[in-house]
Formats: C-alpha cells, structure tokens, sequence
C-alpha cells in the first residue's frame, strides 16, 4: 500500500490535537497551565536550561493525555460495557497522566520560587 504523503500524516495529528483542543476539559485545563508556564517564563526570566524543564514536562503531560484518552476512546470502541479489566487499563493508562503532572508540580516548586 502507498505510502499518504508527509502532510497528510500532519494533517491527520492535528485533526487529533484539534479534537482535543475543543472537546476534553483534561487537555484544555493542561493547556492553559503551559499558557500561565509561558507568561511566567517570560516576565520572570527564567533561565533558559530551566525553561526547557518546565516546557519539555508541560508538553510530556500533554502528550501522555492524548494517549490516555485514545487508550480510553479504544476501550470505549472496543467493549462498551463495564468490564472489570477495561476499569484497570483507564486507571493504568490515567495513572501516567497523573504522574507526569505531579512531576510537572514539584518541577514547578523547585524551579519557580526562586525568582520571587
Ligand atoms: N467500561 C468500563 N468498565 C469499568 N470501569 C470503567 C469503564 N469506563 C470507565 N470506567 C472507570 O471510570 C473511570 C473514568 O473513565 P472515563 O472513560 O469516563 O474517563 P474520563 O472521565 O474521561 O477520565 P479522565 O479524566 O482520565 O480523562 C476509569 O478510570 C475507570 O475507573
């Protein structure tokens, strides 16, 4: 089978972003954080090595919640009905959202305090 062209294969991940953007609270809460991360960056002066911290976890956590919500949407495809195992592959899937935010969290309190 051919091969879609380049733009094609971008135009598909931005429909997927684009979803995100307008449709899940998670990801439009996460992304206003990177907003506030920016504004901060900015009128504080945060090092640069120190920004690249704080902007490499704000987009880890972006990612891992595309994933967790195509892990759950794949889940919701493939077995509609409550199932004990389809629980525990959202908790799972959730979990490394959650982690990487906590992550973001305490990246934030090292880093940030200093400047004030
Ligand atoms: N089919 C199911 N069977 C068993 N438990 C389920 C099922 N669907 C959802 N759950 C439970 O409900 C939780 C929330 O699942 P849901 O699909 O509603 O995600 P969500 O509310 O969008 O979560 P998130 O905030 O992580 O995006 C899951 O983590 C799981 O514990």
């Amino acid at each position: 089978m051919r091969k879609p062209p380049l733009y094609k294969s971008f135009l598909n991940a931005l429909h997927g972003i684009g979803h995100m953007v307008l449709q899940e609270r998670n990801f439009q809460i996460e992304l206003a954080a990177l907003a506030i991360n920016l504004v901060l960056i900015f009128f504080l002066k945060v090092h640069a090595t120190e920004a690249a911290v704080i902007l490499a976890i704000c987009g880890a956590v972006l990612a891992a919640e595309l994933m967790n919500t195509a892990v759950e949407k794949l889940c919701d495809f493939i077995h509609p009905e409550f199932h004990v195992k389809i629980g525990l592959i959202k908790d799972i899937s959730a979990g490394a959202v959650m982690l990487l935010a906590l992550t973001a969290l305490i990246i934030g309190l090292v880093i940030y305090p200093k400047y004030f």
